[in-house]
């Protein structure tokens, strides 16, 4: 514990079943989040991993029976900080503003929201550059760790909340994995989800476009086969690497040509070994990555990303889907060229209830990034069949 941790005032939410499980996170992380001590984790891959602690923040009262609570799920590289500022501690300002507060989509006047840092990150939850029981960071040691796996943890914190089902999983991307995985893992758990740009199972371009990344991180020498966290120094330059590789997934090509086109970055010549205005916007968002997250969290979330199938095990995805009889909503970005919308289509059509809703931006898979308010009404009409089929049950 460092001496700005023991400074920090331990002030347990008021809510939960074992509030000792509670324990007050380190420095570098959302000073709105708390870990929840959830013990070791049987893994899919076997063996356990000790000791978990989840970064948990959360908006609104949980009601007594825990029937109105919403669990949001982050993507990639963000983490529980869905709405509200940048700040100490904290350096994103929300990744779906204005999606969670009093009177917004998801109203905390009537749904307790629940977002967790994900199993193997890096803002609060066990991951990588977290201490082991031998007070090393676990670097390369830290075991290979499943979208399944991941799920299990969550359901470890809604045990020790209180939370029997969740009225409503929702997440993008990685989150919509998560959601996804939720609604195969946990079926009467997940009295509703919403899977946003996202796919049932990674697809071969996915996972092609992920070991690229991998390898740029690994290559780094400063990667020091993953045991780089006491040294001193990281390897930005790989984790830049990986990131410019996905931000470039992340965007539509015709979305890059109309704002850069082949614009140099003002005041550089590209002739003269100077940069194109998109290799300049690749850098920047790279310097912010490398700035913010840690690369082994990377390298294994990235992993987690290639072996995500919820069908592994379960006789494919159209019969986990099948049997799923709450309300799957399924939302695809029209210009994602890394979960292109036939992938929600394929997943919507394998559940059989309603066909995928198309989100339209011009910005590719970020689109569930910066389109908040397509997803929004998306959400807002899903809660309102929720609330509405609850007044029919106890009205
Ligand atoms: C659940 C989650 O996914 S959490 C993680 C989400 N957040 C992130 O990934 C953080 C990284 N950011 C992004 O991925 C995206 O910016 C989004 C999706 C969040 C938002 O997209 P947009 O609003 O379209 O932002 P855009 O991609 O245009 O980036 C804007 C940035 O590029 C910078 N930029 C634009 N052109 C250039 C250029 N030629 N040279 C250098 N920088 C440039 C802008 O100054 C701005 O910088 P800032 O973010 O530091 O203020
Ligand atoms: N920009 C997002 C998209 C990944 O799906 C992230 O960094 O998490």
């Amino acid at each position: 514990m460092t001496l700005q941790d023991r400074h920090r005032p331990l002030t347990r939410p008021a809510y939960g079943r074992r509030p000792e499980c509670w324990v007050p996170l380190g420095a570098g992380t959302n000073p709105d989040a708390f870990g929840l001590r959830v013990g070791s984790v049987p893994l899919e891959t076997g063996g356990l991993l000790p000791d978990v602690v989840v970064a948990v923040q959360t908006w609104g009262t949980l009601a007594p029976d825990g029937s109105n609570a919403v669990l949001v799920e982050h993507a990639l590289t963000g983490d529980t900080h869905v709405v509200g500022p940048p700040g100490p501690g904290q350096p994103t300002a929300g990744w779906w503003p204005g999606l969670v507060g009093p009177g917004a989509a998801i109203d905390t006047d009537r749904w307790f929201v629940v977002a967790t840092n994900v199993l193997g990150g890096c803002r609060g939850t066990t991951g990588p550059a977290t201490e082991a029981a031998d007070g090393q960071p676990w670097g390369s040691r830290f075991p290979e760790v499943t979208i399944r796996d991941q799920v299990r943890v969550e359901a470890l914190v809604a045990d020790l909340l209180g939370i029997p089902a969740w009225a409503l999983v929702i997440g993008g991307s990685m989150g919509g994995m998560r959601a996804a995985e939720w609604v195969a893992t946990y079926p009467d758990r997940t009295r509703a989800a919403a899977v946003v740009a996202a796919c049932g199972a990674a697809t071969a371009d996915q996972i092609a476009w992920g070991q690229a990344q991998t390898l740029a991180i690994e290559q780094d020498p400063d990667w020091r086969g993953g045991d780089y966290h006491r040294s001193g120094v990281s390897p930005d330059q790989g984790l830049g690497l990986a990131r410019r590789i996905a931000h470039t997934t992340y965007r539509s090509a015709p979305e890059l040509e109309e704002r850069f086109g082949r614009s140099p970055q003002p005041g550089e010549d590209p002739m003269r070994g100077g940069r194109f205005a998109v290799e300049s916007y690749l850098d920047h968002h790279a310097r912010k990555l490398s700035a913010r997250f840690d690369a082994g969290s990377y390298v294994t979330l990235t992993r987690a990303m290639a072996t995500h199938d919820i069908g592994r095990g379960r006789g494919g995805i159209a019969k986990v889907l099948r049997r799923y009889t709450g309300d799957l909503v399924v939302a695809g970005v029209d210009s994602d060229r890394l979960f292109p919308l036939e992938l929600s289509q394929q997943l919507a059509a394998a559940h059989g209830r309603r066909p995928a809703a198309v989100i339209e931006s011009a910005h590719g898979h970020d689109g569930f990034l910066v389109e908040v308010d397509q997803v929004a009404d998306l959400v807002s009409g899903q809660l309102a069949r929720l609330a509405s089929r609850h007044h029919r049950r106890v009205g």
